[in-house]
């Protein structure tokens, strides 16, 4: 079981143990996951709803789907996806996490299986899932090939990935690293690795290697005027989301 080891990068796994404590604080070291949260929902709402069938205004409109949040960090996706009514396991490579996400879901009593383990672990263990969302982890894996394999075979036939990271150009260095990190001091210095970054076109081709049908790409913008994101058909320049499709 020597592929079970390969998409955990221990460096990165160990960035994240370092900020467990944060995950919750919408000012701390994920502020801006936390400023992401209402374009990301409505990104992954209305594709859920989409390839389902479901309706938004419904009060639990997700009920019934078997959800994984992979890489689910402190549960940022993970609780709003329960409220929803999906069924949400949430997975992370690194073990401080849990505790947090798990304390934090039980005071906003929500049930949610969070779960120390990695994609690949799950994959072996044969576990499938109508949703995979996949948030800002693939720069952040050892080898995203393997990570989005072991992704691909988490997925029921007919079932449905939303894969998010960070484009790789002069623009993206700018913002991500340079921006993000060193000029607005939102992320702690060396979070991101510039080399790690994936074109749209690189993660399509390796998703689609995987066997799964890319059939949306969406830019998530920073306006710096309205200090909000907003979702953009033309400019994945810098963030930028992915829904692929599992042939049914
Ligand atoms: C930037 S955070 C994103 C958290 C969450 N998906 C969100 O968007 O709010 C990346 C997360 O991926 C986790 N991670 C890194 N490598 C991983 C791997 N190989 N398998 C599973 N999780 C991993 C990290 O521990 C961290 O919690
Ligand atoms: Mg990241």
């Amino acid at each position: 079981m020597q592929a079970q080891q390969t998409t955990v990068d221990a460096s990165e796994v160990a960035k994240f143990e370092a900020m467990a404590a944060e995950w919750w604080d919408p000012n701390g070291k994920f502020k801006p996951l936390h400023m992401l949260n209402p374009c990301r929902l409505e990104y992954i709402t209305s594709q859920i709803a989409g390839e389902f069938g479901r309706d938004r205004s419904a009060a639990k409109p997700f009920e019934g789907l078997r959800l994984l949040d992979i890489g689910c960090g402190g549960g940022l996706l993970s609780e709003p996806m329960a409220r929803l009514g999906a069924t949400v396991v949430g997975a992370d490579a690194a073990e401080r996490n849990l505790p947090v996400a798990r304390i934090h879901a039980e005071q906003s009593g929500l049930d949610i299986d969070y779960r120390f383990t990695t994609a690949e672990a799950m994959a072996a263990a044969g576990e499938q899932f109508d949703v995979v969302l996949n948030m800002e982890v693939v720069e952040h894996v050892a080898d995203p090939q393997a990570y989005l394999d072991a992704c691909q075979q988490l997925l029921k036939p007919g079932g449905l990935m939303i894969c998010s990271t960070i484009n790789r150009n002069a623009k993206s260095f700018a913002m991500a690293i340079v921006g993000a990190e060193y000029v607005m001091r939102w992320l702690p210095k060396g979070t991101h690795e510039w080399n790690k970054f994936i074109t749209p076109d690189e993660l399509c081709a390796l998703i689609s290697k995987a066997g799964l049908n890319p059939v949306d790409r969406t830019g998530f913008v920073f306006n710096p005027i309205t200090w909000g994101w907003s979702l953009s058909s033309r400019d994945l320049s810098v963030n930028y989301v992915t829904a692929s499709t599992k042939p049914a």
